[in-house]
């Protein structure tokens, strides 16, 4: 075994990483220039002079202190709000996290990776080499996690359709790629010119005398002139793909960015559909990679090709001239007629994709009650429907496609016959009507696709109508809005006046007037099922807005402190865990820095490791999407090391063991004991009433989310009981009288945490 495997075991069997590997980790100091060039790509501004002092007072302060304190202790010197460092192995690194400092070849360095992929180390004297990621496999890293810059959602003080505004600001973000396609479109436009000319001199000049050496120089010209057509027609395209794609990845990444920061009570209740509206981004980037710039840039042109056939033609100029008022009629009225219609046809296709995304994920309870039918029947009513839009909308299109056609031909026809006028006329030769009929299909393209844009068009502004929906839908923080970074951990988290509905629902879920958990309490609530237990919790999370009141962590308003620093302090194991694609480590460590030993040793006290027990992947046993590949059980198991994984100061789990069976549940209640520290807040939502009497210091009885009783286990319980005779007002939970007489109720109560 080499050095780096013994290195590399020690750090899979638990051992604390920074502890172990290479003893001279912990000895080695955080340089101050790597650390500033670190500072500097996070924007995070500090004075070289203070930076090396703190680096000198941690070196003197913590002489044998793992990197990561020793961060957080220069960052509390430095009062640098919400900078926390994350110390872990390089091979369990996410890049996406770049940059960071990584420890490799005994001294401390900046690593950063180029938009190339290619990985950069940047060591104190400022020397900068490329590695590859191979030899960086066992190298530990120093990874900062820094407050979200607030400008980033500065989009929503667009007005009008958020979408369209921010599609086209992105587009013009930047002009030069304008400039660069309207000088290559004016150039591809005069050499169309050169087409007819050539046609024109051939016609009048070398068919009548067969003039060879004329028409070699001509076809010379021709051959020049082709070129540089090609040429600047490809470089166009070009120019116009990068611009697309540079905007499509903006573009997406602010939608996709609001989307995971909506407030979770704005959104609306069918998740496919929001999926779908979207996805609609997608026809936006094919509309504007497609040639439409060009033919926009075009337009003008015809003008222009008007102009040189009227010098050339006389009055054939006319007869183009004619059809630029037709076609722009057949437009608008095409338009008209599609708006409407693409508008009922997207909805009922985003409505389509939301009812397949419901199936595909309740296949299970479908198949069981035999539901396959109702299903079916509704997505043949929508299938059907569309396909009616649809063949009305191709009818349209068609109708406007085919007339553009014959109106083109019967210019065409026309300018034929004014030309065989002029001919005779003696206005006109042989070659130059040629010339004409050639120009006169340059005024024809643009006019014809124009037509066809618009019908396009149509379809992107319903998309980018479906995208400003979800734009406009709330976020959980106002972009403008000043968070607070408190410093001190909360040490209480109350309500003051709260109500809370969920969205398009007429009920209050939640009514409470003063309720507050100061710390070292250990709250178990009760009540049956609906009565507002996990609505309370998501609420105190931070996950649900109330619709009046406040919400108070610590002496803040929950609402005003940054999100990362709730979550730092509170953290909230949901009913239903959801697992993502990826493996059990990536589920677990959710958020991003964990230690390898923490959770070795946080699986171990779950008993999470009974999962990886049966399989060959261990702690990379695949999971795939909504978390197919564990048992319900299994699943809470997770969620509950993602809660202890946090080490939260505000402890909030809803039914926890509901999935367990009795052994796990008496590990994780004897890991709670463990973790859940003095004056920490735990609140349970629970049915099970010898959990109640086990855990809790105080017992919080809810009815209809209002709160029924509160107090001590050995007070509340015994008056429930005493009530517990009307149905009506007895929580569900309540149902084993023998688990509640008053001795055990007094014997549990010893126990608690
Ligand atoms: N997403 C939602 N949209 C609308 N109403 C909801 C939503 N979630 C819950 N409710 C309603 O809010 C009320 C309280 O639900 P909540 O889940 O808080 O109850 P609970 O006490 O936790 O129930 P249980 O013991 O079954 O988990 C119920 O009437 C429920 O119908």
């Amino acid at each position: 075994m080499t050095d780096m495997q013994k290195k590399a075991a020690q750090l899979d069997s638990g051992e604390d990483s920074s502890a172990k590997f290479d003893g001279s980790l912990q000895e080695q100091p955080l340089p101050a220039k790597v650390l500033k060039l670190l500072f500097e790509r996070l924007d995070i501004s500090v004075q070289m002079g203070a930076l090396i002092q703190a680096c000198e007072q941690a070196d003197k302060s913590l002489t044998d202190a793992a990197p990561a304190k020793r961060f957080s202790f220069i960052a509390h010197t430095l009062k640098l709000q919400g900078v926390q460092a994350a110390q872990l192995r390089w091979s369990r690194f996410d890049q996406r996290r770049l940059p960071a400092l990584i420890f490799y070849q005994g001294k401390w360095q900046l690593i950063e990776q180029g938009s190339d992929g290619q990985l950069t180390l940047t060591d104190d004297a400022g020397e900068c080499r490329d590695f590859s990621e191979e030899v960086l496999e066992e190298a530990i890293v120093l990874w900062l996690r820094t407050p979200p810059k607030q400008e980033q959602s500065s989009i929503f003080s667009l007005k009008g359709n958020i979408a369209a505004r921010l599609v086209f600001t992105e587009m013009f973000k930047t002009r030069r790629w304008l400039v660069d396609i309207i000088i290559a479109t004016v150039i591809i436009n005069f050499l169309a010119v050169a087409t007819s000319i050539f046609a024109m001199q051939v016609y009048d000049r070398v068919v009548p005398t067969l003039a060879y050496a004329t028409l070699t120089t001509l076809v010379t010209g021709m051959f020049i002139v082709l070129s540089l057509d090609w040429l600047l027609k490809t470089v166009r395209a070009r120019t116009l793909d990068s611009v697309s794609c540079a905007v499509d990845k903006a573009v997406s990444q602010q939608v996709f960015d609001h989307v995971t920061h909506l407030q979770l009570d704005s959104r609306p209740r069918s998740l496919g559909t929001l999926a779908a509206q979207v996805g609609g981004l997608d026809s936006v980037r094919q509309f504007f990679s497609s040639g439409v710039v060009f033919a926009l840039v075009d337009m003008p042109f015809a003008l222009f090709f008007i102009a040189i056939i009227a010098i050339i033609g006389g009055h054939i100029g006319w007869v183009y001239l004619a059809l630029l008022p037709v076609a722009a009629i057949l437009g608008w009225i095409t338009q008209k007629r599609l708006r409407r219609l693409l508008k009922a046809q997207m909805m009922r296709s985003n409505e389509r994709q939301g009812l397949l995304v419901d199936v595909i994920q309740g296949a299970e309870s479908i198949r069981a009650s035999n539901a396959n039918w109702r299903f079916s029947t509704q997505w043949q009513e929508i299938t059907t429907t569309i396909s009616r839009y649809n063949i009305r909308q191709k009818a349209i299109s068609n109708f406007a496609t085919v007339t553009t056609g014959s109106l083109s031909t019967a210019a065409y026809v026309c300018a034929i016959v004014v030309g065989v006028g002029q001919i005779e006329a003696g206005n006109l030769t042989m070659g130059a009507l040629i010339a004409c009929s050639i120009l006169g299909g340059r005024v024809i393209a643009p006019v014809s696709q124009g037509i066809q844009y618009l019908s396009q068009w149509q379809s992107v502004s319903q998309a980018l109508d479906m995208v400003n929906q979800v734009l406009l839908l709330d976020s959980e923080r106002h972009a403008d809005q000043n968070l607070l970074l408190p410093e001190q951990a909360p040490d209480s988290v109350a309500l003051d006046a709260v109500s809370f509905s969920y969205p398009e629902s007429p009920v209050r879920q939640l009514k409470i007037d003063t309720l507050t958990f100061k710390a070292g309490e250990r709250v178990v609530l009760l009540g049956a099922i609906g009565s507002g237990k996990s609505t309370l919790l998501k609420v105190l999370a931070g996950l649900y807005r109330p619709s009046e009141g406040r919400v108070r962590l610590g002496d803040a308003d929950l609402w005003e402190i940054d999100p990362n620093i709730v979550s730092d302090h509170v953290s909230y194991l949901p009913q239903n865990v959801h697992l993502f694609k990826g493996t059990l480590r990536s589920n677990l460590a959710l958020s991003g820095a964990v230690s390898d030993s923490h959770l070795l040793q946080i699986s171990k006290e779950l008993g999470i490791e009974r999962i990886v027990a049966d399989s060959p992947m261990g702690m990379d046993l695949a999971i795939s999407e909504g978390g197919e590949g564990l048992s319900g059980g299994q699943k809470q198991l997770v969620g509950l090391g993602r809660v202890f994984l946090a080490q939260p100061k505000i402890w909030l789990l809803d039914e926890p063991t509901a999935s367990l069976d009795n052994e796990s549940e008496q590990q994780i209640l004897a890991a709670i004991s463990a973790h859940v520290k003095a004056d920490d807040i735990l609140i349970i939502s629970t049915h099970k009433p010898a959990l109640a009497a086990r855990l809790a210091s105080r017992v919080i009885i809810m009815q209809r989310g209002e709160i029924l009783a509160d107090g001590k286990p050995e007070t509340v319980l015994p008056k429930i009981m005493q009530r517990n005779t009307p149905a009506a007002t007895k929580p569900s939970g309540l149902r084993t009288p023998k688990s509640f007489n008053q001795d055990v109720i007094k014997k549990e109560s010893n126990n608690v945490i």
